[in-house]
C-alpha cells in the first residue's frame, strides 16, 4: 500500500476519500426513518424531525448515569422518562396519583402519558438531538411513539448488565424513589424481561441494537459507549445531514394527539 503512494499529502488525501466513505454509509445506517407517508403539499421543512438515540437496560443497569456523560460530551439533551413521570407524578397533575401507583408496583405507565410527556420535551428544546432514557419500555410504547412522534428512533443503545448488579446498584442508589426496594426492584425485573425486552429485540432485527457491557466503572463504559457516539459526530455536526433547522418540527399528528 505504502507504494501505491508517492509523497504523504496524496496518502493523505488517500485516507480522506476512505474516511469520507465512511462517513457516508454511516449517515445512510442512521438517516431517520420516517413512518407516515409524507403529505401532498407538506414542506420539506415540515418533515424535518430531530435524531433520537433510545437508551435502555434493566433498571439500574447504567442508563442514567451513561445519558449525563453521553449528553455532556456529545451536545445531546437527556429526557428521561421516568424523570418526566416523576415530576409529573410530583405536579398537580390528574395523572399524579396513578402515576405513583403504577412505580410503587413497577408496572408501565400508559403510553399516550408518557409519549405526550416525550413529545413536549422535545418541543419545548432548543436542541434537534436527543436520548431518550428508558423508553420504551413496552411493545405498545414504542407503537405509540412512532405513531405519535412520526419517526423511528435513529438507533438504540443497550446496556447489558447482570440482573444481581443491578438489584445491588439500585438497592445503593439511595435518591428517595418510591421504586428502589427490594419488592419493587424484583417486579420491575419481571416486567422488564417479559415487556422490554422483546422491544430490544426488535430494534436489533432491524439492525439498529448497538449493545454495550454495563459492567465495571463508570468511566470504563462510558469508553465502551464513546466510539458509537464519535462515530456521529460527521452526521452530527454536517451542514448536510440530516437535521437542518430541525426544531420543533415534528410531524403534525392526528387531532386527539396534537396537545
Ligand atoms: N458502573 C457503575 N458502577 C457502580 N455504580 C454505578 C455505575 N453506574 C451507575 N451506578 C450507580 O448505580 C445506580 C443506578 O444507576 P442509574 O444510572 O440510575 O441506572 P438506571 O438509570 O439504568 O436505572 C446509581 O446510584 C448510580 O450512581
Ligand atoms: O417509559 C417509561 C419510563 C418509566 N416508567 C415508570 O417509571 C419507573 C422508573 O423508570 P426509570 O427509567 O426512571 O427507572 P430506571 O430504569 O432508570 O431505574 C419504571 O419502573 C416505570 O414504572 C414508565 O412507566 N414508562
Ligand atoms: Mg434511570
Amino acid at each position: 500500500m505504502w507504494r501505491r503512494f508517492t509523497s504523504l499529502p496524496l496518502f493523505f488525501s488517500h485516507l480522506q476519500q476512505v474516511r469520507r466513505a465512511d462517513e457516508l454509509k454511516i449517515c445512510q445506517a442512521f438517516c431517520t426513518e420516517i413512518v407516515k407517508p409524507p403529505v401532498e403539499g407538506e414542506s420539506n421543512s415540515r418533515r424535518n424531525i430531530p435524531f433520537v438515540a433510545f437508551v435502555l437496560g434493566g433498571p439500574g443497569s447504567g442508563k442514567g448515569t451513561q445519558c449525563l456523560k453521553i449528553a455532556e460530551t456529545f451536545g445531546f439533551d437527556h429526557i428521561g422518562a421516568g424523570d418526566l413521570l416523576r415530576k409529573e407524578m410530583h405536579s398537580d397533575s390528574e395523572n399524579g396519583a396513578m402515576i405513583q401507583k403504577l412505580m410503587k408496583e413497577g408496572s408501565i405507565a400508559p403510553s399516550e402519558v408518557t409519549v405526550k410527556l416525550i413529545k413536549k420535551a422535545i418541543e419545548s428544546a432548543e436542541n434537534c438531538k436527543f436520548l431518550i432514557d428508558g423508553f420504551p419500555r413496552s411493545e405498545e410504547n414504542r407503537v405509540a411513539y412512532e405513531r405519535i412522534i412520526g419517526a423511528e428512533p435513529n438507533f438504540v443503545l443497550f446496556f447489558d448488565c447482570p440482573e444481581e448488579v443491578m438489584v445491588k446498584r439500585v438497592l445503593n442508589r439511595n435518591e428517595g424513589r418510591v421504586d428502589d426496594n427490594e419488592h419493587t426492584v424484583k417486579e420491575r425485573l419481571k416486567v422488564y424481561k417479559a415487556i422490554t425486552l422483546p422491544v430490544a429485540n426488535h430494534y436489533a432485527k432491524k439492525g439498529k441494537l448497538y449493545k454495550v457491557d454495563g459492567t465495571g466503572t463508570q468511566e470504563e463504559i462510558f469508553e465502551r459507549v464513546r466510539p458509537i457516539f464519535a462515530s456521529l459526530r460527521y452526521i452530527l455536526c454536517s451542514p448536510a445531514a440530516m437535521l437542518p433547522s430541525c426544531r420543533h418540527k415534528l410531524i403534525p399528528t392526528e387531532a386527539s394527539d396534537s396537545n
